[in-house]
C-alpha cells in the first residue's frame, strides 16, 4: 500500500485549545478514512491544514512524496488535493448544470466571467459530471431548490470536477434526512471509488463510518486516539465511552 498523504507532528493551539498536538497520520492511496471525535476536537482543523486554509504551528504535510505546508488552497488542488465543506459552497442562485460547469471552468484556470459558460466542451462535461452523481435529471434546477442530500452531492461533485487524487470531506451527511443518508454515501463511494479517488471523510453517523470506512481515525484533545478497521475501533470500550457516547447524533441525542 502506497502513503498518499503524510502528517507528522502537527501541532496548532487557539488560545489554549489544542487542537492538534503531535498529529502523525498516514493516508494510504485508494483508502476511504473516516475521522470521527467529539465536537470541537480538531477534525475541521486538519482538513484545513491539509488544504492550506491554516498553518500547523509545527509539523509537516507531504502528499506523494512532496511537502505541501506552506501552499496556497488553490496550489494544493493543482497538486491534486480537494475539499468539500460541512456547508455546501454552492451558488445557489444558479443551476445544478452551471454549478459543474463553474466549477470546470475554474479549474482549467483563468476563466473570464464574459465567456459562455456551458459552452461545447464544459456543457457536455458537466453534464457527464452530473451523471455520474445521479443528478442529471436535477441539472437544470436552481441550487437552492435542492433537498440537502441532492445539494451535498452537487457540492462533492464540484470537488470532483477538480479531478483530484485525494479528497476531503466534512460531514458530508450532515443535514441529510436519516432516510436518505446511505444512498448519498453509496453514490459518492461509488463515483470516488469509480474514479480512483482516495477519501477521508469526518463523520458522525457511525452506521456510515462502519459501512463505508476502510479505517477510522478517532480524534480526541488533539491527538489520534484510536486508528485501525472500523469493527475494531468502534468496539474499543474506551471509543464508545469517550466518544461515540458523546457524539450528539442530529436528533439531539448521544450516538451510541
Ligand atoms: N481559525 C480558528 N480560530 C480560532 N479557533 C478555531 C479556529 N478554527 C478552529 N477553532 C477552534 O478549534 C476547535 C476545533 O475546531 P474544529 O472545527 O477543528 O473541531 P471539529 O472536531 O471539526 O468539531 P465539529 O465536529 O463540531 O465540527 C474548536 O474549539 C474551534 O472553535
Amino acid at each position: 500500500m502506497t502513503v498518499l498523504l503524510s502528517a507528522r507532528g502537527l501541532k496548532i493551539a487557539f488560545g489554549g485549545l489544542k487542537a492538534a498536538d503531535g498529529i502523525d497520520l498516514d493516508v494510504m492511496q485508494g483508502e476511504f478514512l473516516a475521522i470521527i471525535g467529539p465536537n470541537g476536537a480538531g477534525k475541521t482543523t486538519f482538513i484545513n491544514m491539509t488544504t492550506g486554509y491554516l498553518r500547523p504551528q509545527a509539523g509537516s504535510i507531504t502528499y506523494d512524496g512532496r511537502p505541501i505546508l506552506g501552499m496556497k488552497p488553490r496550489r494544493i488542488v493543482k497538486e491534486g488535493i480537494a475539499r468539500s465543506f460541512q456547508l455546501p459552497q454552492l451558488f445557489t442562485e444558479h443551476t445544478v448544470l452551471e454549478n459543474a460547469a463553474l466549477a470546470i471552468a475554474a479549474r482549467d484556470g483563468p476563466w473570464s466571467p464574459l465567456a459562455p459558460l456551458l459552452r461545447g466542451g464544459i456543457r457536455a462535461e458537466a453534464e457527464e459530471l452530473l451523471d455520474r452523481f445521479g443528478l442529471l435529471p436535477l441539472a437544470g434546477r436552481r441550487a437552492d431548490a435542492l433537498n440537502e442530500g441532492a445539494r451535498k452531492l452537487a457540492d462533492i461533485a464540484m470537488a470532483v470536477a477538480l479531478r483530484p487524487r485525494l479528497l476531503l470531506m466534512d460531514e458530508p451527511t450532515s443535514g441529510v434526512a436519516s432516510s436518505e443518508k446511505m444512498a448519498v454515501v453509496e453514490t459518492l463511494a461509488r463515483v470516488l471509488r469509480q474514479s480512483k479517488v482516495t477519501a477521508v471523510f469526518v463523520e458522525h453517523d457511525m452506521d456510515v463510518v462502519a459501512r463505508f470506512a476502510d479505517r477510522v481515525a478517532v480524534w480526541g484533545q488533539g491527538r489520534i486516539m484510536a486508528l485501525g478497521p472500523p469493527d475494531e475501533v468502534l468496539n474499543d470500550p474506551a471509543v464508545r465511552r469517550d466518544v461515540i457516547g458523546i457524539i450528539p447524533a442530529e436528533d439531539g441525542h448521544a450516538a451510541a
